[in-house]
């Protein structure tokens, strides 16, 4: 733990390492990463397939520990903790409640047996805020399925009762019920048709009102609209770290170009593809 103030940085990365073993020897995936998350903000992830977003978020969540490089995490007003995987159970309970994760491919990831109001309910119960059963736990995870878009006629819905968008906006509900600071969202519109993916893309953007949100993608049509910041990772480095609108106005890096100009366009009048 170290003294420092906080000063709207919640959660730091700084020169994160991560390697791997693989056949012909060690892969460095994450090579010297620094990152910080502010109070309130939206940031994109973006970056090849293998870039290693997904690692990054592994570190960052505390699931996996770098080897070499450390996380910090803002608690309270003026104290800085640093967060590595912990084998004593709710060493890191804080932790996981302040920062919460939406997993890729979320609707596989709900308990199949819960339905959506109890598997909202359910992290609320295991970070000791709700008594199981409560009807304050039951009133919460009402109110933020509620929060994006999940009506009261789906509450008793098991995960295969549930459309694509519909579970992915359950594991958007779950992640909000504890009240975290900043919540982790892995691809949450990949393999979505494009109605479903307005519908995530909107409950996220609810989410962004209460909490710092960072979206991992490969695809940044998806989350330009959504995130005022976006940083790219490309073979384990951030190359690129800018307001997205900057970016998108001038990408400076190849692997940014490659993003932008994979941008959808519109043809013009005169013919001419305008970005859309
Ligand atoms: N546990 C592991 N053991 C060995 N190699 C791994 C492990 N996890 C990830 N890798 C490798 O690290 C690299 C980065 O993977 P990662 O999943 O972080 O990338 P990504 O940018 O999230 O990719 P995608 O967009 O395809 O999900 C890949 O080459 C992957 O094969």
């Amino acid at each position: 733990m170290t003294g420092a103030r906080v000063s709207g940085v919640l959660l730091s990365a700084h020169g994160l390492v991560r390697r791997y073993r693989a056949p012909g020897g060690e892969r460095t995936v994450l090579d010297g990463v620094d990152l910080d998350v502010h109070r309130g903000e939206s940031l994109a992830l973006l970056g090849r397939s293998g870039a290693g977003k997904s690692t990054l978020l592994r570190v960052l969540l505390a699931l996996e520990a770098p080897d070499a490089g450390a996380v910090t995490a803002a608690v309270g007003d003026d104290e800085r903790r640093s967060v590595r995987p912990h084998w004593r159970t709710g060493a890191l309970r804080w932790y996981r409640r302040a920062v919460q994760h939406v997993p890729q491919d979320s609707a596989a990831s709900l308990d199949p047996r819960l339905s959506a109001l109890q598997a909202v309910e359910q992290p609320l119960v295991r970070l000791g805020l709700h008594r199981a059963g409560s009807v304050a736990a039951a009133e919460r995870a009402a109110e933020c399925l509620e929060a994006v878009g999940v009506g009261a006629a789906l509450h008793g819905h098991r995960p295969r009762q549930l459309s694509g968008g519909q579970a992915q906006r359950v594991a958007i509900a779950r992640a909000l019920a504890p009240r975290p600071v900043v919540v982790l969202a892995d691809e949450p519109v990949s393999g979505l048709d494009a109605p479903l993916r307005e519908h995530v893309l909107d409950a996220l953007a609810r989410v962004r009102s209460t909490t710092a949100l960072v979206v991992v993608s490969h695809d940044l049509a998806a989350v330009a609209a959504l995130c005022e910041r976006t940083a790219v990772l490309h073979a384990g480095r951030l190359v690129e770290d800018r307001p997205t609108c900057d970016l998108l106005a001038d990408p400076r890096h190849e692997a940014v170009r490659e993003l932008v100009d994979a941008l959808p366009r519109l043809p013009s009048v005169d013919g001419a593809p305008q970005p859309a």
